[in-house]
């Protein structure tokens, strides 16, 4: 079975069924809010419910969706013990049992789809088509690792004879159970983060972005459903000091999957291993930065960069975050882009129309409004830096212009949409430029030069790159195609997500040698 990209807005717009893709998002827009007004338990074989809860917020209007729990340490404590008693059966059903597993389960969200997508829609805020994309991805991911798996045989491999009268087989083995702390801005990772350490036969407790604790419970729920025993997966939703601290400090945990921001990355990566080692995949942020360089399409390049900068409100760690111009083209790629950036206005994310969404919560709004004088003073803002003074979390795209290699608006990820534009003279003093930022998640140059998009390739200090891509300039990895992966301060592996490497990171090595009597091989 070959692999596919589930891609279902342009498969449906392709067959031309794209009024019925709106009008079933439209209907699920409202089944879904069954699932509202409720409260969810954690999950550690029984359901469980903890004195303390949190709020799920829509980010759409400030209402609240339903309530969770916020995990004890009892409740890590039991997850963690449940987890370790069991995690070596489920590896000894054998790498087909769970990949077969996953691929059941990756038919079952396709079937659910219209129905994820539309919760994060009230959960993240994503309009229609980035929400079904992120369904979409997470679908992929499960599809990706179960043959990926398969087509290695788990990883197995008879390694020889070191001796005439040995047999020797290379085994890789679950380290036991892995945390799993995700973030809000994409379900996807969630469900990928999930699939890598149960498919090679570890167990997880799943911490979700307590912005998205409804499609993730729902996940946890679908994952049960599917075949993955509920003694191996456990869902804890609380707070990430508190649950995130007690998985990585208790020495029955037996590695970390993180996706989120560089503090606290940094932090999980150094507390897991401070008294034995233990594997720790921390992606991390990113300060993506787009090149224009004078042989651009500037329309080209002006498409690119609105997508990459302000999709998803710029809280894509894969978002532009700065470009860099050169000179010869400069004035007119900024008049270009301030008139296509002054055209998007925020609006509700459950409208067709809807590009820009509201940012994710009350903290992302907040942040955004204290950092207009600061823009204001570093730069020269062209467009945006104001809020809407409506319900929900609405803030306008914003460029700011001329700013200064150390600006706090350069060196720092915003996660918002903010996007820096810097002038350059050549190509490897905008190569230097971007390599002397702290993180090398993603980029992009626009240049129709076969020679400076080589340059560019070769020295630049980044994951992952694209050349002249006017649907995302730096944005919209397709799992398979383009493996996912932070350089630097984005990420600790150096390995990508939907890679061909992404599962052996779950997995650790076991020599296993057989002795014959000396005399079976004369
Ligand atoms: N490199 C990648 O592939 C990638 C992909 C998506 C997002 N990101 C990054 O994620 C960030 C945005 O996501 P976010 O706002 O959810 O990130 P975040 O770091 O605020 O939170 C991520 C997760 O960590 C938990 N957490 C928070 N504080 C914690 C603590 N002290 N101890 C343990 N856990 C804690 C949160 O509850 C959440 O589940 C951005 O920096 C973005 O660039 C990176
Ligand atoms: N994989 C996504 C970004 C994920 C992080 O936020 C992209 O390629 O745009």
């Amino acid at each position: 079975m070959p692999f596919e990209n589930e891609t279902t807005f342009v498969r449906m717009q392709k067959q031309g069924r794209e009024a019925e893709f709106h009008e079933r998002y439209e209907r699920a827009l409202e089944d879904v809010r069954r699932y509202f007004g409720k409260e969810y338990p954690n999950i550690v074989v029984r359901d469980i419910t903890e004195e303390r809860k949190i709020k799920d917020v829509s980010p759409i209007d400030g209402s609240e969706i339903a309530t969770f729990q916020l995990a004890s340490k009892e409740s890590v404590g039991e997850a963690l013990d449940v987890l370790n008693r069991n995690y070596r059966s489920w590896y000894w059903k054998g790498y087909v049992h769970r990949a077969m597993t996953f691929l059941r389960a990756a038919e079952m969200l396709s079937e659910r789809k219209f129905e994820f997508a539309a919760l994060l829609t009230y959960e993240n805020g994503k309009n229609r088509t980035e929400a079904m994309a992120d369904v979409d991805e997470g679908i992929d991911f499960m599809r990706y690792y179960a043959l990926n798996l398969i087509e290695n045989q788990g990883f197995n491999r008879f390694t020889g004879r070191g001796y005439d009268n040995e047999e020797s087989m290379s085994y890789m083995k679950p380290y036991g159970v892995f945390a799993v702390i995700a973030p809000f801005n994409f379900f996807a990772i969630t469900v990928g983060m999930t699939t890598g350490p149960l498919i090679t036969g570890n167990a997880v407790v799943l911490k979700p972005s307590s912005d998205i604790p409804l499609a993730s419970y729902l996940f946890v729920r679908l994952l049960h459903e599917a075949g993955v025993p509920k003694e191996v997966l456990a869902f804890l939703s609380g707070s990430g000091g508190v649950v995130g601290t007690a998985l990585v400090e208790d020495p029955r945990i037996g590695g970390l999957v993180f996706t989120g921001s560089k503090d606290v990355g940094m932090k999980l990566f150094h507390k897991i291993s401070e008294k034995v080692p233990k594997p720790a995949i921390t992606e991390m942020g990113g300060k993506d930065c787009v090149v224009v360089t004078n042989r651009a399409n500037l329309d080209k390049a002006v498409q690119g960069v609105i997508r990459a900068a302000f999709g998803y409100a710029g809280q894509k760690c894969s978002a532009a975050s700065l470009v860099f111009v050169q000179s010869g083209v400069y004035d007119r790629f900024l008049d270009m882009l301030v008139k296509e950036a002054s055209k998007i206005k925020p609006d509700d994310p459950r409208k067709k129309e809807t590009f820009l969404n509201p940012v994710v919560n009350r903290d992302a709004f907040e942040k955004y409004r204290n950092l207009i004088p600061t823009l204001q003073k570093e730069g020269r803002v062209l467009t945006g830096a104001r809020v809407e003074e409506r319900p929900g979390f609405y803030v306008h795209p914003t460029i700011v212009a001329d700013l200064s290699d150390d600006a706090y608006t350069v060196r720092n990820e915003l996660f918002l949409p903010i996007l820096g534009v810097l002038k350059f003279s050549t190509l490897e003093e905008a190569v230097r430029r971007i390599n002397s930022l702290d993180y090398g998640l993603t980029g992009g140059i626009f240049s129709e030069d076969p020679e400076e998009v080589r340059y560019y390739f070769e020295n630049i200090d980044v994951g992952v790159v694209y050349a002249n891509r006017a649907r995302g300039a730096s944005t919209g990895a397709m799992v398979g195609s383009q493996p996912f992966v932070g350089w630097k301060l984005s990420g600790s592996t150096g390995k990508g997500t939907g890679s061909y490497y992404y599962l052996q990171q779950f997995l650790r090595e076991q020599a296993v040698t057989v002795a014959h009597p000396e005399d079976i091989h004369p």
